[in-house]
């Protein structure tokens, strides 16, 4: 078994239509529960002492958002702060009365939270009392600093993006036609007198997005034999005559879940039961897990491979493994469930067609896992905002429950009101299944103990993955291959794994590294799935050996692409949000992780521009002052460097991202539009 490499695909049409049902992405707690700090409470009232008219505070208008041209707006955003805090004390009071003490301490808290340690103490205090307790203004401030020349900044975007794009323009000036009409759109941002064009597409490909456009030069743009033997196949033929008549379906499925719900355990032993690991390698696992005292752990160790994941007795990465059922060849992606390891657990469920929500039916742990602000239902959201729509719940450990019926039933009832209702799947697309992954009843063949048997006679887990319905793979797209991993061979080719998201690509195929600029030439693709060991098509995990290019030329996050029809790459794009159970409200400026595929990225929410419904994305106000949970909106958001992205509309896997702040999942998102 490995450590994770990727895979996936979707189903483009069912996914768009419901992204947003009414249902997905509402939170787990009732908005009515809303809790805001004092300062924020403050922050959200009307003050007469504070310049804003009482008029734009009941219509809700940011007032930092008058002015639609973000130039000026930054300049009006400082003179509203100033005039705010002309109300403010500067000075560090000698003696804070306990109510002020409480405000300064609950506002450093929020401060802290949010900025991590990249911020002086000092300068979060000043800034502070400089903002009157108030977290919002002090955060407004902080963003605030380099213009005022003093103190640190959390301005990441900025600063780090200048440098990125400068970078990038100087190795697209190198590859870009004379001709100044289609230079790429990041040139024209850097110097915008020159015009911009729509790219080139490939033949039988539509490249239809606005993009902010690499074109070729005169030599990549000549295609070679290869590619013109390329340019003429027929993608869907080809895939459908490499893969669908002889070989089984392929699904992509990750197994996710809280921390210790047994997960590794009951993949782990089902490869054992399916002549995956030999009874050798078992009673290996079995002898060496005794000596450590983790005997409990044996099926475990066949997908935590590593030391300290073994020792720690906890999936730290995406395990990956395979196995076949009667039609269907399975890509195992076992997520860890340990909160801290959330941005692997989404790296994993970014690449599945399809999951596994593992529960521990054990009495309090089931509680602690799906009530408590555990793992179950992040997990659950994050899922399916990745695009999954087909889950199987697997409800475990029920051999510690004595195999009741009444406790399956009551853990089943739970989940589906969330899952359908919270969570946004359709009740007909998810299955529960009762299991012992320890004891391995259920797992491959009808149960044989007599307590599950006298009420249970539904399938077992492999009757369930089998039943589940691989997604249509777009294999008439433009090439996407997002690279998951870079290693070096023996050989001077440079090996990176990844997954196409959509398109195809042939060994001997010249590619175009986004956003390195780079090119390089494909020398051989590796992927389970293929019967030529030539070409992968959308939805195939490879491993791809390139030449022409050094290592530290390729990256996680990159993208893989024809260089006649380059991935847009950009540091800014409106993007609608759904707004998960957060407890501060995102307001301008406020700093997030950007999480795509298996690249995060520093970045802000630079604009609100409008709060929408929900389901039908109609608008409800224009720029909001701030965004509360379980609202949705439309908002402009800048990373720290350039990225692939592409509108969800297009590529859904390039389109869809999500947002975590304080080690917390805030939002899920799709581009809308690339600035
Ligand atoms: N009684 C019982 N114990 C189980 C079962 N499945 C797993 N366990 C135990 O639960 C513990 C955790 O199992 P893991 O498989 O490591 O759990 P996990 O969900 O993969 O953990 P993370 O990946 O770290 O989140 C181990 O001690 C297992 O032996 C089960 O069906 N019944």
């Amino acid at each position: 078994m490995s450590r994770h490499r990727s895979v996936r695909g979707l189903n483009y049409d069912e996914e768009y239509d419901d992204y947003y049902c009414d249902a997905y992405g509402h939170s787990v707690e009732d908005s009515a529960n809303f809790c805001a700090s004092p300062g924020f409470e403050q922050q959200y009232m009307f003050d007469r002492s504070k310049s804003t008219a009482m008029g734009d505070y009941i219509v809700g208008t940011n007032p930092d958002e008058e002015d639609d041209d973000d130039d000026d707006s930054d300049g009006k955003d400082k003179a509203m702060s100033r005039r705010r805090l002309d109300s403010v004390h500067v000075e560090f009071p000698s003696n804070l009365s306990p109510t002020s003490e409480a405000r300064l301490k609950e506002c450093l808290e929020v401060l802290r939270d949010i900025s991590g340690e990249s911020i002086p103490e000092p300068f979060l205090l000043n800034a502070a009392i400089e903002a009157n307790y108030d977290s919002n203004i002090a955060l407004q401030i902080l963003h605030d600093k380099p213009r005022n020349t003093e103190g640190p900044s959390i301005d990441i975007v900025r600063e780090g993006s200048d440098a990125s794009l400068d970078d990038l323009k100087a190795k697209l000036e190198t590859i870009c036609r004379e001709d100044k009409s289609a230079r790429p759109k990041v040139l024209d941002k850097l110097a915008p007198s020159t015009s911009r064009t729509a790219s080139s597409s490939k033949s039988g490909s539509s490249c239809s997005t606005p993009r902010m456009i690499i074109s070729p030069s005169p030599s990549l743009s000549k295609p070679s034999p290869r590619e013109s033997h390329k340019a003429k196949l027929d993608p869907v033929a080809e895939y459908e005559k490499e893969r669908k008549s002889s070989q089984k379906q392929c699904l992509n499925m990750v197994v996710i879940g809280h921390v210790d719900a047994g997960k590794s355990t009951l993949m782990g032993h089902l490869l054992f039961k399916m002549g995956q690991v030999n009874q050798k390698t078992m009673h290996k696992y079995e002898q060496e897990s005794k000596k450590v005292g983790k005997q409990s752990f044996a099926f475990a160790w066949v997908l935590d491979e590593t030391g300290e994941e073994r020792t720690r007795g906890i999936t730290m990465d995406v395990g990956l493994s395979k196995f076949e059922t009667k039609t269907k060849s399975v890509t195992l992606l076992d997520a860890p469930g340990h909160k801290d390891f959330i941005p692997n657990m989404i790296t994993g469920a970014s690449q599945a067609d399809v999951a596994l929500l593992v529960v521990d039916a054990t009495r309090g742990e089931f509680e602690t896992g799906f009530e408590s602000g555990g793992q179950t239902r992040e997990h659950a959201l994050l899922a399916r905002s990745l695009g999954v729509l087909q889950m199987g719940v697997v409800v475990n450990k029920l051999d510690n429950e004595g195999w009741s019926k009444q406790r399956f039933e009551e853990i089943s009832h739970k989940i589906s009101a969330f899952l359908t209702k919270h969570v946004g799947l359709r009740d007909a697309d998810v299955v529960y299944i009762p299991c012992s992954g320890l004891t391995g009843e259920n797992l491959i063949s009808p149960p044989t103990n007599d307590a599950l048997k006298s009420w249970y006679s539904g399938p077992c887990l492999v009757d369930v993955i089998e039943k589940f319905r691989p997604p249509e793979r777009p294999v008439s797209k433009p090439l996407r291959l997002s690279v998951t991993d870079v290693f070096k061979g023996v050989s001077s080719l440079v090996n990176v794994s990844g997954k196409v998201e959509c398109g195809f690509v042939q060994a001997g195929e010249r590619l175009l590294i986004m956003p390195q600029a780079e090119q390089c030439i494909l020398k051989a693709v590796a992927c389970e799935n293929a019967s030529s060991g030539m070409t992968a098509f959308a939805g195939d995990q490879v491993v791809a050996s390139l030449a022409g290019i050094e290592a530290q030329n390729v990256s996680l996050g990159s993208v893989l692409c024809e260089p006649q029809c380059p991935v847009p790459v950009a540091t800014r794009f409106v993007a609608r949000l759904v707004v998960f159970g957060i407890e501060i409200p995102i307001t301008r400026g406020f700093p997030v992780i950007f999480h795509q595929n298996s690249m995060s990225e520093q970045a802000m929410v630079v604009k609100l521009i409008a709060s929408v419904h929900r389901s039908t994305g109609e608008i409800l106000k224009n720029k909001p002052r701030c965004l509360l949970k379980n609202s949705s909106a439309l908002v402009v958001l800048e990373v720290a460097r350039p990225i692939c992205i592409e509108l969800y509309k297009d590529v859904k896997e390039l389109g869809r991202f999500t947002l975590r702040c304080s080690g917390a999942t805030i939002a899920a998102g799709m581009i809308t539009e690339i600035l």
